[in-house]
């Protein structure tokens, strides 16, 4: 079944959202509060280890069920069944979005094209296990006979986002075995990391979906030559895998067959930490830990697919976001981690969000005459605090934020867990309540300063508030919630695509510089030049003087 096709604002509950935001845009929302004392109860959920508040936003009990109308209006209901049970809705590029299928029972059919996905799926985690397994334990050896020491993955965009983020986000789960991530076509990328390396202990893998991709084709070519001033061409496949569709391209480039990691065409790259693509995951924390991850997913998942709407996590956090970026017109949205392992989560999140739901052309091919994707930014707390708080606070700009905490720590250091947890509440609690210019008299006044002083300094020191967060309270970073919180934000991106009547897992805005790359690479090494325009041509040219 093809994804429904409505325009969004086309519907009852758009129009109605419309009238309603007109009447509500100037709402308090610590007013909200006073007026309900139920209102944090009923706009909490809990649901396994996620403690999800969302009561802290410029809605009412009226802006949220209009809000679900609209849901029911785009036929969410009929949209996620497409998508769980291997429809084609990648329309554009003809292909199912199976990432659920990835982290599903092996006991669960899942068909494409009519034939069952899951015993393929099941075969190659078996693989990452048995491969993982015999790394780990240093059965499996180097070139040399020595156990290996260092892992590199060579991919960029969802072959590198995804693995690099949890592997960095799981290093307290980690094993004896060192990761390292190269991605950038940036020479400089490589050399680095290659100065640290012992090619006798290292274990290269290659991860490219297509493996035609620029940057992953030339750092693994600098690669393989670097390990052949130390090695034979017999010892590559011994240091050399490679995770892929393009089984050929893979054999071509002098991969043993052993050595390849099936994935499908139907795993988005932003989506495929869940597939082969997460091997050097596995290799890092450990396959049961890896499975855990996918578990984590899975219960997530469940949780999408059969929690009625008002109560459903992904689908609740869409419809507050849709509500910001279409009647508020909010451009962005920061996600806060109070957990320095999550210090590259907005990166991955940039990916999964901006590349899916950055589109202006609706299910129909026109042009949309409404807003689509959010910027999407981030950076832990504590740490923004002191970096960019300063413009939520008291900029200009709406920027409804998520803020993610843990509440217990790893390391189990009560006294710093307190302070880090206490910052975590109480910056959502200065974002609604902000402070009054009677709050800040107040203030000044036990101060030794003269009524013109305080009257000069009065405005400066006024919190407007009213600033929206979601509290996404975790009990603790595990591999199981780290994938439980993956999955959640992949499905509130597919709710707001369905929303925003777009296709969300095509992604040909990054072709055209590709294709443009190539051809100015021809340019500059053969010193031509074709049909560029004049910025561009003297681009090039003050380039060639430095060459
Ligand atoms: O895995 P690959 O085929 O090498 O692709 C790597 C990346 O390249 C492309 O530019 C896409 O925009 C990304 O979605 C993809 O993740």
């Amino acid at each position: 079944m093809a994804l429904p096709s409505i325009n969004p604002t086309t519907t009852d509950a758009w129009k109605a959202l419309q009238n309603h935001f007109e009447k509500v845009k100037e709402i308090e929302i610590k007013d909200l509060f006073s007026k309900n004392k139920d209102r944090a109860n009923n706009f909490t959920i809990n649901w396994e280890d996620f403690y999800v508040d969302f009561s802290k936003n410029r809605i009412t009990e009226e802006t949220f069920k209009l809000l679900l109308d609209l849901v029911d209006q785009v036929k969410l209901k009929e949209a996620i069944a497409s998508y769980y049970s291997g429809d084609s809705i990648n329309k554009t590029e003809n292909r199912a979005v199976l990432h659920t299928a990835l982290r599903g029972k092996e006991t669960d059919t899942v068909l494409v094209d009519g034939k069952n996905v899951m015993p393929e799926i099941f075969k190659v985690k078996t693989k990452i296990e048995a491969f993982t397994n015999e790394i780990v334990n240093g059965n499996k050896k180097g070139y040399t006979n020595k156990p290996f020491t260092d892992i590199v993955n060579i991919g960029i965009g969802g072959s590198d986002l995804g693995p690099a983020m949890v592997v960095d986000s799981l290093q307290f789960y980690k094993n004896h075995l060192t990761t390292h991530f190269v991605s950038n076509v940036d020479g400089d990328h490589v050399n680095e990391v290659l100065k640290k390396l012992d090619p006798e202990t290292t274990l290269f893998v290659i991860v490219s979906k297509t493996f035609t991709t620029q940057e992953t084709l030339s750092n693994a070519t600098t690669i393989r030559q670097w390990f052949l001033e130390h090695a034979t061409q017999n010892d590559v496949a011994k240091h050399f895998v490679a995770v892929s569709t393009n089984i050929e391209k893979v054999k071509d480039f002098g991969i043993d067959e052993n050595n390849i990691f099936p994935m499908w065409n139907w795993v988005g790259g932003r989506f495929s930490l869940w597939s082969a693509v997460g091997l050097t995951i596995s290799l890092a924390v450990g396959f049961d830990n890896f499975n855990k991850l996918l578990k984590g997913a899975n219960a997530m998942d469940i949780h999408f697919k059969n929690e009625e709407f008002s109560n459903n996590i992904p689908v609740v956090l869409a419809l507050i976001s849709v509500w910001y970026n279409n009647f508020f017109k909010a451009e962005s949205e920061a996600v806060i981690a109070y957990s320095q392992y999550l210090n590259q989560f907005a990166t991955y999140l940039q990916q999964g969000i901006m590349e899916s739901n950055g589109k202006s052309i609706d299910r129909n091919g026109n042009r949309v005459n409404y807003e689509t994707g959010t910027l999407i930014w981030g950076e832990p707390g504590t740490n923004s605090q002191h970096a960019f708080f300063q413009l939520i606070h008291q900029g200009t700009k709406l920027i409804p934020a998520d803020f993610i905490g843990f509440a217990q720590s790893l390391h189990g250091n009560k006294d710093h867990n307190d302070k880090l947890i206490s910052n975590y509440i109480a910056q959502t609690e200065a974002l609604l309540n902000g402070k009054t210019k009677e709050e800040v008299l107040e203030e000044l006044k036990e101060k030794n300063l003269s009524e013109a002083e305080i009257n000069e300094l009065l405005p400066f020191k006024v919190f407007e508030g009213n600033k929206p967060t979601n509290t996404i309270f975790i009990k603790k970073l595990t591999p199981e919630s780290l994938g439980k919180l993956i999955a959640m934000y992949e499905h509130k991106i597919f709710v707001q695509g369905i929303i925003w009547n777009i296709y969300s897992y095509d992604q040909f805005g990054v072709e055209l510089g590709k294709q443009l790359a190539s051809t100015i690479l021809k340019d500059i090494k053969f010193n031509t030049s074709v049909n560029h325009d004049a910025s561009t041509q003297n681009i090039l040219e003050y380039f060639k003087n430095f060459r």
